[in-house]
């Protein structure tokens, strides 16, 4: 299975990507990452999800050559990772950007010391070092913390300074780990926002591993699911978010979007409320919230909306919605029926 970006040709190409780690004593070998198949088109943020060792922080390791793959294809920018030397995969580092959980900043240099540094490894002119750590410590908001240290900074503004460190070599691909679970909603908002600049600005595509959904929400256009090393699930945001297939995804969909009432909040919902709860599913491009109130009206039914509501994601809406309809029996079992032959609905 080929989980597909948009555009021609991908920056990253995955195929049956898989590491495997040797057994250490007394224990099997862990099948970190598996068959993994995956494009990634050039301009595109893509999110990779999933629980504590699915695989996610592998993936980012076998991607910018930290750790060499078991087997498999792994091309960035149209070359072959697999089977390179470390002298041969440093030129492509050079492209590959990444920020961290934990911002990993040098405690002992100045915030322009840290954006200095990968500038010098690179043997960039000094003159040119100065043009391009300004413009930067300007991008992220922080022209005037160039002689502050890491340690009187805040997370967020470490994070910002992290990401201009990341950015220093131009790189055309930034692999985000995890860079705002440490941080606070607000400030990972901020950060978030930031991300997003640095994508419609110069164009870097982001991979971005993440176990919180709100920042794939926020982020990113396309997202893979990963379990037990698999990718389980990918797609454009919108449409997983609005039709999540395989169980693992719906846990991950619903910390962020209401499907229907757990068993305990139906249970709830009905003590509070006489009627019959049916829920139906609104898409992008479908019959809208007004067709479905028109058809209860038509039958004198009353209803009200008792759980759910309308999400936007990438500019494109969808609900799910549960009503509670008061009104004859008949009428209300001709509605439901007519509500199923215009959108998904069922009776709960
Ligand atoms: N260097 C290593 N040696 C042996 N096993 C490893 C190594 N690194 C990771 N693993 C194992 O590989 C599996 C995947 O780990 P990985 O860190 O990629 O998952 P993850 O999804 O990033 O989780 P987390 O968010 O907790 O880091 C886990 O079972 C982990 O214990």
């Amino acid at each position: 299975m080929t989980h597909q970006g948009t555009g021609a040709v991908p920056l990253v190409r995955l195929r049956d990507v898989t590491k495997t780690y040797p057994a250490a004593k007394g224990r099997n070998e862990v099948h970190a990452v598996v068959d993994v198949d995956l494009d990634i088109a050039a301009g595109d943020v893509q999110a990779i999800v999933g629980y504590s060792g699915a695989g996610k922080s592998t993936l980012v390791r076998l991607l910018n050559g930290l750790e060499p793959a078991t087997a498999g294809s792994i091309q960035v920018g149209g070359t072959e990772l697999v089977g390179l030397r470390e002298r041969q995969l440093r030129p492509i580092r050079l492209g590959i950007g990444m920020i961290f959980q934990q911002f990993n900043l040098f405690e002992s240099r100045t915030v322009w010391g840290n954006l200095a540094y990968p500038l010098q490894i690179a043997g960039v002119a000094k003159a040119e070092q100065q043009r391009r750590i300004s413009e930067l410590l300007h991008f992220v908001g922080l022209p005037d913390k160039a002689h502050t240290y890491p340690r009187n900074l805040s997370g967020g503004q470490k994070q910002r300074v992290g990401i201009a460190r990341a950015l220093t070599t131009n790189p055309s691909l930034l692999l985000a780990d995890e860079a705002t679970s440490a941080l606070d909603p607000e400030t990972t908002h901020e950060v978030l926002r930031l991300l997003k600049r640095v994508n419609e600005e110069f164009g870097t595509t982001i991979v971005a591993i993440t176990h919180e959904m709100e920042v794939v929400r926020e982020l990113a256009d396309h997202v893979a699911v990963m379990e037990s090393g698999r990718i389980v699930e990918s797609g454009p945001v919108y449409d997983v978010f609005s039709a999540p297939q395989q169980p693992v995804t719906r846990r991950f969909v619903g910390t962020v979007v209401d499907d229907e009432p757990s068993t305990d909040a139906l249970a709830a919902l009905r003590s509070r409320h006489p009627g019959r709860f049916v829920k139906v599913e609104l898409r992008e491009g479908g019959p809208r919230q007004t067709d479905i109130f028109a058809v209860l009206h038509e039958r004198g039914i009353a209803f009200e909306l008792v759980f759910g509501g309308i999400e936007e994601i990438q500019g494109a809406t969808f609900g799910n919605l549960t009503l509670s309809l008061d009104g004859p029996a008949t009428s209300v079992d001709e509605a439901v029926r007519e509500l199923a032959a215009l959108v998904p609905a069922k009776e709960l």
